[in-house]
């Protein structure tokens, strides 16, 4: 979907925009097909230039090979600018599965990129693999997240809820699911944290115990004066040895295993924890056929799927595939991600992601589905322990007190640290995969303050182990403390810190958030920290008296919590409004806090429905134009802005929203009520006479034709459709597929 597809609109450049829109994958890229003409067409009238921005898998493959302009660099670029307006839709964050298959769309449409070379040997295979590298896991939001996040669920969006409460599965004290996690050699208890100095530059080397050469692992990190650099590790023997221990556990309680990690996001250390799952739950065949597989280039921690489609060339590949069949027949079940298709929780690493998979279960009453298509218990693995308490204290709290009830249950909103790769979620490119046995140092090359040579973080490690480095800064830590004081003043809600006082990296930080709350204004707020398990208790506690406690969080909580709380309050993460207020003073609207919703996809390619909401997509849309007023002097746009959110609650209200079932509105028909109700809004508004006069035919006219368009887009359900393609879907087929009221089209050719 390039913008120069559309004749409609004049090509606007994404550095010359006042508002970007970008365009992703699955799910919300279907919906964009639908709801960006109309957006366009509305903003027109406020003299708001929108510029589309491709950041889709497909579009990032092509780019990184020149095939197409790099529109996440230009937007990366953009992020610094105190005029940036951009409007972030959910993406997906590849795995390497997911990757293979995106390439492989892309060359059988015949677009020259190279497979993705899984052991490279030469220089030029080593190049197209960084590229690949660059391109995979989530390379998306942290290059765009120069800011930290406040992501909450409007008035109008928790009143509807409390009023339309969903279904919530029941919870019964005997449930026998529950949460693993280790309680020894993984991240949390090996952290270590210090504070830089001053500005300078590190580096990250290996001193193997066998007295060998010093392997460098990271040549130059630089690094700023105030900075929170952590050093940590997940021992690969205590790991191992803890998943053996849950494989057992999981059969001898006769409840599913199930393994809940952020391979995406994670993307270095978490495919190869979920690896070490892969192998733990069948180690016979790892034993006798390790190596069989490990020269045919088939990984553990691609998953079980991709292990079984390459057994076909293999000689031992039947027996393999035997003794894979045989360990699985006589382990525990495992939870499954489709039973009618036999796909297990281990066959593709970005299957189950932690973020919407414990919620998931969670709102389920502590169920997974199993093998033959039932919800049963689960031993939900989740290794490191970092921040497993939170959800196990809150399995622990439904087992005691029943689910929550989305009709009273008061909000969690959260504001996370988030901003310059803040924490874990930067740390993929100085996460390790340690060679040999030895002591990984970070060691200062120059500046800092300190001498060169000096040791500031260290650990004895062994070979197989995963050791990382995180970098927090100090402006976006800063700049967090003041936004939480900001949401406590605004909202009357108590704010509370969740920081873990046995981590390292915790321990420092709550040292700064004491000092940076002191310049403060907070004598009459709320404002406490606590470690995350009391912290979930007590927003937990509050909750079910129907009062809201804002979450202040690192980085990861921030992304686990804004699915997990929304996703039992308001049955889905897509509602939220999530805003990213950038350093510089340009603004990053994320819609919703969940991701591309995949089986969404195939129920349009089966059944011609989309069940995709775009909440989410509304409520970012209306801040942006705010932010486009704010930035430009376009008064107009924050007139379409107040219209807009008006709108969206009498779409709230009226109940025009997508629902699950075949023959009631999906996407498209949300999307022509929204335009209706969005028109008769700006018709009826008195804060610009102009934009009132503009407006007023059109909404008549939608009065007039309202029905025809929800006819139309009605009549097209319950039959299959072709788009051409998955990660590359062809622009024509899918703008037909999602655009097929032809009086709808009309009036926005009209506008
Ligand atoms: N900001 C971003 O860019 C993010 C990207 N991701 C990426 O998204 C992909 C899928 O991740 P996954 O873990 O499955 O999580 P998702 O949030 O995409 O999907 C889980 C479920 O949530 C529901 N859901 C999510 N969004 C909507 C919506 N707008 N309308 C209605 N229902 C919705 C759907 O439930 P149901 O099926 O019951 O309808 C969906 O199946 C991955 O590639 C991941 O990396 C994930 C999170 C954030
Ligand atoms: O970027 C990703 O991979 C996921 C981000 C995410 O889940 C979130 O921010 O909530
Ligand atoms: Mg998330």
């Amino acid at each position: 979907m390039t913008q120069q597809d559309d004749q409609r609109f004049p090509a606007v450049e994404i550095e010359d925009a006042d508002l970007v829109y970008t365009l992703t994958d699955e799910a919300p890229m279907l919906a964009t097909h639908s709801l960006l003409p109309i957006v366009e067409g509305f903003t027109r009238a406020a003299d708001v230039s929108v510029a589309r921005a491709d950041i889709s898998l497909a579009g990032r493959i092509m780019a990184a090979f020149g095939h197409a302009s790099d529109d996440l660099a230009r937007l990366g670029t953009l992020t610094q600018s105190e005029s940036a307006t951009i409007i972030k839709l959910p993406n997906i964050s590849a795995s390497v599965p997911q990757l293979k298959k995106a390439i492989a769309e892309l060359q059988a449409e015949g677009i020259e990129v190279p497979d993705y070379p899984e052991s490279p040997s030469t220089d030029a295979e080593r190049e197209v693999r960084a590229a690949y590298d660059a391109v995979k896991g989530s390379a998306v939001n942290p290059v765009l997240r120069e800011g930290n996040s406040d992501r909450r669920a409007p008035i109008a969006v928790k009143a509807y809820a409390r009023s339309h409460p969903h279904s919530m599965g029941e919870w019964s004290p005997q449930s026998r699911t529950r949460v693993a996690m280790m309680s020894s050699g993984d991240f949390r208890h090996n952290e270590a944290s210090t504070i830089v100095p001053h500005d300078g530059t590190v580096q990250i080397r290996l001193r193997p115990a066998d007295g060998s050469d010093t392997v460098v692992l990271r040549e130059t990190l630089p690094v700023t004066a105030g900075e929170v650099l952590d050093a940590t590790y997940m021992s690969v023997r205590e790991l191992d040895a803890f998943l053996t221990e849950q494989v057992a556990a999981a059969s001898a309680e006769e409840v599913l295993l199930s393994v809940h990690l952020k391979a995406t996001m994670m993307k270095v250390s978490d495919p190869l924890i979920f690896g070490r799952a892969v192998r733990a739950v069948l180690p016979a065949t790892f034993s006798s056929f390790g190596e069989v597989l490990e020269e045919a280039d088939l990984r553990p921690e691609d998953g079980l799927a991709s292990i079984l489609a390459g057994l076909d060339g293999l000689a031992d590949g039947e027996r393999i595939r035997a003794s894979i069949a045989s360990e699985l027949s006589q382990g525990p079940g495992i939870a499954m991600v489709d039973s009618d298709n036999g796909i297990t929780n281990l066959h593709v690493p970005s299957d189950v992601i932690i973020d919407a998979s414990m919620p998931a279960m969670i709102r389920s009453g502590g169920k997974m589905w199993d093998a033959q298509g039932q919800m049963a218990d689960t031993l939900a693995v989740i290794p490191d322990s970092s921040y497993a308490g939170v959800y196990e204290a809150v399995v622990e709290d439904c087992k005691a007190n029943g689910a929550l009830d989305p009709a009273t249950m008061g909000s969690v909103p959260n504001v996370g640290l988030m901003a310059r790769k803040a924490e874990e979620y930067g740390s993929h490119d100085k996460t390790f995969l340690v060679p040999a046995a030895g002591t990984v140092e970070i060691v200062v090359l120059d500046g800092t303050g300190l001498p060169a040579g000096t040791v500031l973080l260290s650990h004895e490690v062994e070979a197989g182990d995963i050791w990382r480095a995180c970098q927090t800064q100090d402006a976006p830590v800063r700049d967090w403390v003041r936004l939480a004081v900001t949401r406590a003043r605004a909202s009357g809600a108590p704010a509370v810190f969740w920081l873990d006082p046995t981590r390292g990296h915790d321990r420092v930080l709550t040292s700064l958030v004491g000092a940076y709350l002191t310049q403060e204004d907070i004598e009459d707020l709320d404002i406490r920290i606590l470690d995350p398990v009391a912290a979930t208790r007590l927003s937990l506690e509050r909750a079910r008296q129907g009062q809201d406690t804002i979450s202040v969080t690192g980085n990861v909580l921030r992304d686990y919590n804004t699915d997990l709380f929304p996703i039992l309050e308001l049955g889905t993460s897509a509602k939220m409004l999530s805003v990213v207020p950038l350093m510089n003073g340009g603004g990053l609207y994320e819609t919703g806090a969940g991701g591309s919703a995949p089986k969404h996809v195939r129920q349009l390619l089966h059944d011609n429905y989309l069940r995709w909401d775009s909440l989410g997509e509304f409520l970012a849309l209306a801040e942006a134009l705010r932010h486009v007023a704010l930035v430009t002097g376009k008064t107009r746009a924050a007139v379409m802005a107040d219209a807009l959110d008006a709108a969206t609650t009498t779409l709230l209200k009226e109940n025009r929203s997508p629902g699950r079932r075949l023959g009631t509105i999906d996407n498209r028909g949300s999307h022509a009520w929204l335009a209706q109700y969005w028109a008769a809004e700006l018709a009826a508004q008195e804060a610009d006479a102009d934009l009132a006069a503009r407006f007023a035919p059109v909404a008549t006219l939608f009065q007039t034709v309202g029905e025809t368009i929800q006819a139309e887009l009605a009549a097209v359900q319950r039959q299959t459709v072709e788009i051409g393609g998955y990660y590359h879907p062809n622009d024509e087929l899918t703008e037909a597929v999602m655009r097929p009221s032809a009086t709808l089209n009309a009036i926005i050719d009209m506008l």
